[in-house]
């Protein structure tokens, strides 16, 4: 029984792990009782089940998922940072985590944990549409998190849509028009996509939206610079310095998104950037926006440095949590929004 696992909605167990004829009772954490045993197929109960369960067979696995209409939360892009942290953050919130996640097609590992306490089942591209529906059929209140790769993001919204699941793409990269109009042509479907889910961030990037809406050509003939740092491993440039370029380009400033500045050297990062050693590496964003008249005369600087990922897992959380409100209300006049709408609706904790 050492390779049984549970969670609180799903039998999760190599055949083979459990001996024939035998069964073991595994308390979950919120105190549902999953009960394994080996046969024909593995078999589960819950409290929480409603309905007969369904089975499904992934990667040499025979698993039975409970069915049930309570919010659950997939987490895809496991083992990367970033999903990862996003997985950390549902279980500090407590709610439930799918045991499932799409992973990339050069991921060797086939499981991953999560703060050693949760395992999550690792699944390639080349399975994620057949197991995604499966889950959706279970759990028909999925909400999807996508923290992947930009060559991935409109593939995987797609494929949302297609199942009907809804999301929040915090992934940057993709072509965040194209999933918008995905989410509006079909009936049922919520999203959140923005390129940064940090309150405070979100905040600044809203004043910005504002100032421009209210003044715009306020700094007609000024000169901008932006510059971004990030850790050595991000494929794209910032998906939050090009949505604040936006604001910039409409209060008067000629520039284009080519025009901002990458670091990616750890050595820069350190030196120019002031990013802390420690964070270099493992995750930060460091941004500088500056702005001069024409004459040199007057200057303004904007800048926001974030070390680690915490602080837009606990945002994306409380993007989860807003759609699930969302598409709870009966009221479906918007089906897409951006973290300004979850900040607006004053959904963000921390
Ligand atoms: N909105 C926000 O607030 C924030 C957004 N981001 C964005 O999130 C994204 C992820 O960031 P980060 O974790 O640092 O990126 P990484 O590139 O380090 O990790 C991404 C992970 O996703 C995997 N992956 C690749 N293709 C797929 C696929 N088709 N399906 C599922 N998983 C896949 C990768 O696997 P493989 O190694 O095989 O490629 C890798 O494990 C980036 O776009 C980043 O800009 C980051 C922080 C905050
Ligand atoms: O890749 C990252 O790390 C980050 N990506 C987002 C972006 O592209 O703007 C948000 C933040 O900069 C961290």
């Amino acid at each position: 029984m050492s390779q049984a696992r549970s969670a609180d909605w799903m039998a999760f167990v190599p055949l083979g792990a459990v001996g024939e004829g035998s069964s073991a009772r595994i308390r979950g954490r919120s105190g549902a009782t999953l009960v394994v045993s080996r046969g024909p197929c593995v078999r589960a109960s819950s409290r929480r089940r409603c309905g007969v369960p369904l089975r499904m067979q992934v990667d040499g696995m025979e698993v039975q998922i409970e069915r049930s209409d309570e919010l659950c939360v997939m987490v895809n892009g496991v083992p990367g940072p970033m999903a990862t942290e996003v997985a950390r953050a549902v279980l500090r919130r407590k709610l439930p985590l799918v045991p499932f996640a799409l992973t990339g097609p050069s991921v060797a590992q086939h499981e991953a944990s999560i703060d050693g306490s949760s395992e999550v089942k690792l699944v390639k591209p080349d399975a994620a549409r057949s197991v995604l529906k499966q889950i959706k059929a279970a759990r028909p209140n999925v909400v999807c998190v996508d923290y992947t790769h930009p060559s991935s993001a409109n593939a995987n919204a797609s494929l949302y849509a297609e199942c009907g699941v809804c999301y929040v793409m915090g992934t940057t990269g993709g072509d965040a028009d194209a999933m918008r109009r995905e989410v509006a042509d079909k009936a049922g479907m919520f999203a959140v996509v923005a390129p940064n889910m940090a309150k405070q961030i979100v905040a600044f990037q809203a004043a910005m939206k504002i100032m421009a809406e209210q003044f715009p050509g306020a700094f007609e003939g000024y000169t901008l610079t932006v510059v971004e740092s990030h850790q050595s491993t991000k494929a794209d440039t910032s998906g939050t310095a090009k949505a604040v370029v936006a604001s910039f380009k409409q209060l008067g400033l000629d520039f284009d998104v080519d025009q901002i500045e990458k670091v990616r050297d750890p050595e820069q990062s350190i030196s120019r950037m002031r990013v802390p050693a420690d964070a270099v590496s493992s995750g930060h964003a460091f941004h500088t926006y500056h702005l001069s008249s024409p004459d040199g005369s007057v200057h303004f600087e904007f800048q926001h440095n974030v070390a680690g990922r915490r602080v837009y897992a606990e945002g994306t959380v409380d993007a989860v949590q807003f759609l699930d409100r969302q598409r709870g209300s009966g009221s479906a006049s918007q089906t897409v929004f951006d973290m300004i709408d979850v900040l607006r609706s004053g959904s963000m904790k921390s």
